[in-house]
């Protein structure tokens, strides 16, 4: 399956400038989160940076899209999904994740989250969990040729997750007509703590999004 529409080897460079670019903001802002949840210093400083970062978001803002980031091209012919919430090069929410792709249809990630995604003192947020989850079956699901909005997600959180480094994996179960099956966890060094079992369901009407491609 084609997962991106083919690009240029000109594309290809224009899209990583992009990424060499934004990519470095997404981060700087994901360590602001982190320092905002953490930071011991005086009120003076904290009310100095927050107009210091008053100013700058008005800077960003001087010239921005009208809506949504969507799925976007961000070189022609190229689909990014840059704005995602757990993948997003350009979303300082996503922890983010690199998603790897084996020749057998696993798709897996090893991660870091931190005081961001804290749910239980020093454990992931059970709905941070789902989000991650929600996606990383998704992408099982278009990794295998097929495409569906998340009919069900079913967990099962076995014990606390700890903030840190994690793994998350997913397959493919099976299909039926519209219907992709998908299972899938995450894991700690010592195994998994959530698992995962999802129905993608390609709407009524739809066809998949590739299928002109
Ligand atoms: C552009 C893409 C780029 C690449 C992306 C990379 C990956 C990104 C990954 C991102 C991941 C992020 C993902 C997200 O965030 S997706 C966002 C969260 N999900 C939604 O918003 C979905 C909202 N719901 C709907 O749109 C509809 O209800 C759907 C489409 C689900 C079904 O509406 P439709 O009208 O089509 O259904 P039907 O009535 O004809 O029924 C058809 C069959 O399905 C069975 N059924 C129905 N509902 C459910 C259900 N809830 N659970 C289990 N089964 C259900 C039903 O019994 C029947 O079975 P059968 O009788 O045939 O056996």
């Amino acid at each position: 399956m084609t997962r991106y529409l083919e690009d240029t080897a000109t594309e290809r460079l224009e899209a990583d400038e992009r990424e060499g670019l934004y990519g470095p903001l997404a981060e700087a802002v994901r360590a602001l989160v982190d320092a905002s949840i953490r930071t011991e210093v005086d009120d003076h400083v904290i009310r100095q940076a927050t107009a210091d970062l008053e100013r700058i978001a008005g800077h960003l803002r001087a010239h921005q899209l009208p809506g949504s980031y969507g799925v976007h091209s961000e070189a022609p012919g190229r689909r990014r999904t840059w704005g995602s919430p757990v993948i997003g090069v350009r979303n300082p929410i996503a922890p983010p994740l690199t998603l790897q792709h084996a020749p057998d249809g696993l798709v897996w990630s090893e991660f870091r989250v931190g005081t961001a995604y804290e749910g239980p003192p020093g454990r992931l947020h059970g709905g941070m969990a789902a989000l991650i989850l929600d996606h990383v079956l998704g992408e099982a699901v278009s990794a295998s040729g097929h495409w569906g909005l998340t009919g069900t997600l079913t967990l099962r959180y076995r014990r606390g997750t700890p903030l840190g480094r994690l793994r998350t994996e997913a397959r493919i179960d099976r299909v039926e007509g519209r219907k992709a099956y998908v299972v899938g966890s995450i894991a700690d060094d010592e195994g998994i703590t959530v698992e995962a079992e999802a129905i993608f369901i390609l709407p009524k009407g739809y066809v998949h999004p590739d299928a002109t491609a």
